[in-house]
């Protein structure tokens, strides 16, 4: 593996505002990273920095060895799909023709299956598709480009259940063919969990969880039962989410349980539960800010 994606002390203010802090982030390819946090957390601004649609406040960017900033050869390895692409105002197959004549490595014949497989109208204008046949076009070009890196920022807003799957499907049957570096960011993380090779949890403009997404499966649990037991269980360990209710509590231990925590669980009459990677995601960023979470890199 090599890393396709390097930012070093990357900051973005608006002024004054923080959207990005000091973001040191390597992205290795080929992998599919899922990149995740709560509105407002900061991924539309990594993904735009990356992609070089927008300017870091401080720090540098590399992707693929090189800045991409103005940089016309890096660009055509790199494709950028938003939930709010917006297209000129032609036809759908215009807008793959013209995609097709700026990616070097596009493949007519998996954009003429996806356009199949999402019943996409080619000769409509664009700005006549409905919204989730718009985020359908966009995944087209994401996947038929066929380029180095892979950035998805939330691309299916609007695409119901079916064209989801048929996007994850072909998402992961070209990317076993064709392996790449894909960053994609979605609030649908149970549904995505499963693609993901790697996890990267940003809150409040901070990295606070980067890890193999294998190592965090069963990695963390939530432990809950009587008040006492569980006070007795966690008492002095860092803890990323407590919930009380009425005699009872429910603990998120910011570490591993060991065997002898299990056994000590068990004897308490504890009940423990895995996290998925959605419940990982809400008690990391609830509590994330004043302690981050670097630690717990794998
Ligand atoms: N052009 C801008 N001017 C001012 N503030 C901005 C601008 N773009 C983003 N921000 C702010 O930067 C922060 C990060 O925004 P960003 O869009 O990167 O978040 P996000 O994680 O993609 O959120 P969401 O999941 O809601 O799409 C937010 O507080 C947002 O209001």
């Amino acid at each position: 593996m090599t890393t396709t994606i390097s930012l070093t002390g990357v900051t973005r203010r608006y002024r004054g505002h923080v959207a990005l802090d000091d973001v040191t982030l390597d992205l290795q390819g080929p992998t599919i990273t899922g990149l995740l946090g709560r509105n407002g957390a900061g991924k539309t601004t990594l993904m735009r920095i990356i992609a070089a649609q927008q300017f870091p406040s401080a720090g540098q960017v590399l992707v693929l060895g090189a800045s991409p900033v103005e940089n016309d050869a890096i660009l055509r390895r790199m494709v950028f799909v938003r939930e709010d692409q917006v297209f000129p105002d032609i036809r759908v197959r215009d807008a793959l023709r013209m995609a097709a004549l700026f990616y070097p490595n596009w493949s007519t014949e998996l954009a003429d299956d996806l356009v199949a497989e999402f019943e996409l109208p080619s000769r409509r204008p664009v700005k006549k598709l409905s919204r989730g046949m718009r985020s359908a076009l966009s995944i087209v070009i994401g996947l038929a480009a066929r380029t180095e890196v892979v950035l998805f920022d939330e691309p299916y807003a609007g695409l119901d259940a079916v064209a989801r799957q048929v996007f994850y499907d072909r998402l992961l049957l070209d990317y076993a063919e064709h392996p790449r570096t894909v960053l994609l960011s979605t609030h649908l993380v149970d549904e995505v969990a499963g693609l993901l090779d790697q996890v990267v949890i940003i809150s409040r403009g901070r990295v606070v969880l980067n890890a193999a997404a294998d190592d965090l499966r069963g990695r963390y649990t939530s432990v809950s039962g009587p008040s006492a037991a569980v006070a007795e269980l966690v008492a002095g360990r860092p803890t990323w989410e407590r919930r009380t209710l009425a005699s009872q509590e429910a603990v998120v231990l910011a570490e591993p349980l060991d065997e002898s925590d299990r056994l000590r669980a068990q004897e308490l009459h504890l009940r423990m539960e895995p996290l998925s990677l959605q419940q990982m995601l809400v008690a990391v960023s609830g509590q994330a800010g004043e302690d981050s979470l670097e630690r717990t890199n794998a």
